[in-house]
């Protein structure tokens, strides 16, 4: 007898089923290559693949790398509560100007803060791969990137070229900067400005008996007493040597110069303890007032350094207002 034949659509449809089954296969094949190119190509770069869908706010993270999943948010709202709250506004505006079509795509540096309080830093782009026809959009992807350790060298750097090494007070040229933000705050909102310039009397006696190192010990200490004399906006520096520079910001009635500068000598007309050693210090200071003396930040210095010398000439330990004097300005 003979055999029974399947019909001949039955073996079509087998015959398709095999070849989809292979076609399943292939594509099986070549998704988990392509996803294990992907895995080789950001092995090691630190990023992390997200997708959002901006109408539900819903977000997916692809592959987590140096993070861990409760580092990642799941949820737009999420995200957002733990972007610091000082990095909110920024983020978010860049964010939502891209979703609008205002701009290319979305980049932003902020810090998140995890569960434990730990600050990170990261850098995030995304762009818009979807848009329904209005423009609206739909799927946004992105990456991002563990930053922190790139941006706590940067700060270092920041704080470095910022402050004096010996002392950790600001430095000239932050010095500077300071008091010309401060001069301009003063213009645009009134208030009152004044500079005291302190110098060490006979420091170079301290270096010459007692050596560099307690030289250095006690120009850290008078750093630490002026930062004590002075309030929150006032802003103390080291010039370089043993030259100090403050300026004093008030809001309301003349800057209290008279009193400070009266309160930095009582602190450092005197023996200065360190360790065992009684150090004999002194101080010699100059001041000038916001526009008075100078309408800018290099001339109001200038003539509270003027002022220190005339303190100087006139015996040191003591403070000196600068004098408009025309003959000194000619010469
Ligand atoms: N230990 C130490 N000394 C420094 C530093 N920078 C500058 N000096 C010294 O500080 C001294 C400053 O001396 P001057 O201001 O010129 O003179 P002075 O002896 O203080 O005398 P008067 O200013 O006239 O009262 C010099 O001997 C400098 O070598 C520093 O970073 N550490």
């Amino acid at each position: 007898m003979a055999h029974p034949t399947l019909p001949t659509d039955a073996q079509a449809l087998q015959h398709e089923l095999a070849s989809l089954r292979q076609e399943l296969a292939a594509a099986r094949l070549l998704i988990a290559t392509q996803q294990e190119k992907l895995n080789a190509a950001l092995d090691g770069t630190g990023l992390c693949l997200w997708q959002g869908q901006p109408p539900t706010g819903e977000l997916q993270v692809f592959n987590l790398q140096d993070f861990k999943p409760g580092d990642m948010a799941s949820h737009f709202e999420a995200w957002y509560a733990k972007v610091h709250p000082d990095d909110r506004d920024r983020v978010v505006n860049h964010y939502f100007a891209h979703l609008l079509g205002e701009t290319d795509s979305y980049e932003a540096e902020y810090r998140t803060i995890g569960l434990d309080g730990r600050i990170t830093w990261l850098w995030d782009r995304g762009r818009v791969i979807e848009r329904d026809a209005d423009g609206k959009a739909l799927r946004i992807m992105g990456a991002h990137a563990d930053i922190t350790q790139r941006k706590e060298n940067e700060l270092a750097l920041q704080h470095m070229a910022q402050h004096d090494a010996l002392t950790g007070l600001l430095n000239r040229s932050a010095f500077y900067q300071r008091l010309n933000h401060a001069i301009e705050r003063t213009n645009r909102n009134g208030g009152n400005l004044a500079v005291l310039f302190v110098d060490l009397d006979l420091f170079k006696q301290v270096n010459d008996q007692h050596g560099h190192v307690i030289g250095d010990r006690l120009l850290q200490q008078v750093a630490r007493q002026l930062l004590q004399v002075v309030r929150d906006g006032d802003v103390v520096a080291r010039l370089g040597g043993d030259e100090f520079i403050i300026y004093l910001q008030g809001e309301t009635g003349p800057p209290p110069v008279e009193e400070v500068g009266q309160r930095l000598l009582d602190l450092l007309n005197r023996e200065q303890l360190l360790d065992d050693l009684h150090i004999d210090l002194g101080a010699s200071i100059g001041t000038s007032i916001y526009p008075h003396d100078g309408n800018n930040a290099e001339a109001l210095v200038q003539h509270a350094d003027a002022a220190m010398y005339q303190a100087k000439a006139d015996g040191r330990r003591r403070v000196r207002h600068y004098q408009h004097s025309p003959l000194r300005q000619q010469a």
